[in-house]
């Protein structure tokens, strides 16, 4: 391990001395300020390997200080913690050249690894810190600071310098849209178009067209030459929506598009580049897709690069005040006249599961709005717009479904994908061993990873628990549940 001289400005006493103590263990020696003038002197004298700095400090901005750091040692790395857990400061960080984000509070092990690397890690020629100008007034397009959503900021930060193929995953409206815009709007295409198209929306014998652009007269209704989507997100992001939605014989032709790097229009011959960032979502396993033949595991890899997954609302409901105020905000931007909620009604939002995510949660603001004419919304009337919330349904299908409806529907499906053909033989141990999975996975859970308890629960015995876990290849995570 390399160890090394370690700047550390921070105005939090305790984190000074938390890190000092840390970093000092490890063979570091440390100096540390709780102004940005003085780390500035020391950055000045030619000191420290390594800059570890708060944002918000009484003199100066942390984040200010890094284009000065970099043009003066361009060498000299600089780690940021931030306790200002907007998207804003991580991309802002990573732009100035910051070599890693940390959102407060930290994980001192995390910290420790990010040292290390930042240490270790060969230095390629500092690029110079392409600044957006921007940046600054923007609105946030993200909000929430929940644990949760930090990650989600500090990957789309990294990912900001790169063209890498991305899926983000979660229920539907969750916002996985406004993600997949995020990364084109703050990223390196961000001059060029940003262009989506939903998968579920298009019929399925027109999204070959759709994607590609067909010729004039290239089919029964192709009265003149079509420009597809990829033509027009060139040099820019194209976004597929709903992407397990795409039928085989299209993902076929994706997969070729994206291996080659090239492709034709229908009823075309001259290849064309495809110059796209593709950015793609679902709301479905598709893992399980795979499994079951519905989608294509070459294609499922090219697209998974960098998968991103946007937890439910109910599980990140600390974003549900800000969320709400966000919405507030933009009904008064429309010219509707200024709420706000009693504390009570909003324990009740949060309480709620919103199996619509963030729209759901939208859609019940702006009713709020349009509807009441007091500025205080209180309880019962939060109560009484839930209830008439329609009923729980996640992902379009009914809560009361019931296992053996649900298991039908799934096989219904699958025979239906595979049209004239049969699905590969071994059927009955695939369909089995679909629902041992989650059957054991969520006993272990219930029982916190207790494996003598979950047997029991099961009604199996312990050693044939074990095997199952074995042969399903399940991830026992001891106490958590
Ligand atoms: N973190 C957030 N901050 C502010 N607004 C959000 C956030 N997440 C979602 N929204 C809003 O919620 C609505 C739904 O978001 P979005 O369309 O991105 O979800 P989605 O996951 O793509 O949904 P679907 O799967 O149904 O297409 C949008 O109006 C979006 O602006």
């Amino acid at each position: 391990m390399r160890t090394g001289n370690i700047l550390v400005a921070d105005d939090d006493r305790a984190i000074r001395t938390v890190l000092s103590q840390a970093l000092g263990r490890q063979g570091h020696t440390v100096q540390t300020t709780g102004t940005a003038s003085t780390l500035w002197q020391w950055v000045n004298d030619g000191a420290g390997d390594l800059v570890i700095t708060d944002v918000v400090m009484p003199d100066e901005n942390g984040l200010d200080l890094i284009p000065r750091i970099k043009k003066l040692r361009p060498n000299l790395r600089v780690i940021v913690m931030s306790a200002q857990n907007t998207l804003l400061t991580a991309v802002k960080a990573t732009e100035r050249g910051a070599f890693e984000y940390l959102p407060k509070p930290f994980d001192l092990r995390e910290l420790l690894s990010v040292v290390e690397r930042a240490l270790s890690e060969p230095k390629g020629e500092a690029a110079d810190a392409e600044l957006d100008p921007h940046l600054e007034e923007e609105r946030l397009p993200l909000i929430g600071r929940s644990p949760a959503m930090q990650e989600i900021y500090r990957v789309l930060a990294r990912l900001m310098g790169t063209d890498l193929t991305v899926m983000v995953y979660g229920e539907s409206g969750t916002g996985k849209e406004l993600v997949s815009r995020a990364l084109h709007d703050y990223g390196k295409r961000r001059q060029g178009p940003f262009v989506a198209i939903n998968m579920a929306a298009i019929p399925r014998e027109l999204i070959e067209s759709e994607l590609f652009g067909h010729e004039k007269g290239a089919f029964t209704g192709a009265a003149n030459r079509f420009v597809g989507r990829f033509e027009q997100a060139g040099g820019g992001t194209l976004f597929l929506d709903e992407i397990g939605d795409m039928p085989l014989e299209a993902q076929t032709r994706l997969l070729r598009v994206l291996q080659e790097g090239e492709y034709t229009t229908v009823g075309g011959r001259t290849p064309i580049k495809a110059d796209v960032r593709i950015v793609t979502a679902t709301h479905r396993d598709l893992r399980q897709m795979v499994r079951q033949g519905l989608f294509r595991e070459d294609l499922y890899y090219r697209l998974n690069v960098v998968p991103i997954r946007l937890p439910p609302l109910r599980e990140r409901s600390e974003d549900i005040p800000e969320l709400v105020r966000h919405f507030f905000s933009q009904t008064q931007d429309e010219g509707l006249p200024a709420k706000s909620l009693e504390p009570d009604a909003l324990e009740d939002l949060k309480r709620y599961r919103w199996p619509g995510n963030v729209r759901e949660l939208e859609n019940v603001v702006r009713r709020l709005v349009a509807l009441y004419s007091q500025e205080t919304i209180t309880r019962d009337i939060v109560r009484a717009e839930l209830s008439d919330s329609p009923a729980e349904e996640v992902n379009g299908v009914a809560n009361d479904e019931s296992l053996g409806d649900a298991v039908e529907r799934h096989l219904r499906e699958y025979f239906q994908a595979h049209e004239d053909s049969l699905p590969a033989s071994g059927l009955y141990e695939r369909i089995l061993h679909e629902v041992e999975r989650p059957l054991i996975e969520l006993s272990l859970a219930a029982t916190r990873g207790n494996q003598i308890r979950a047997a029991k629960l099961l009604g199996v015995n312990r050693n044939t628990l074990r095997k199952k876990i074995r042969d399903l290849d399940i991830q026992v995570i001891r106490g958590v549940k």
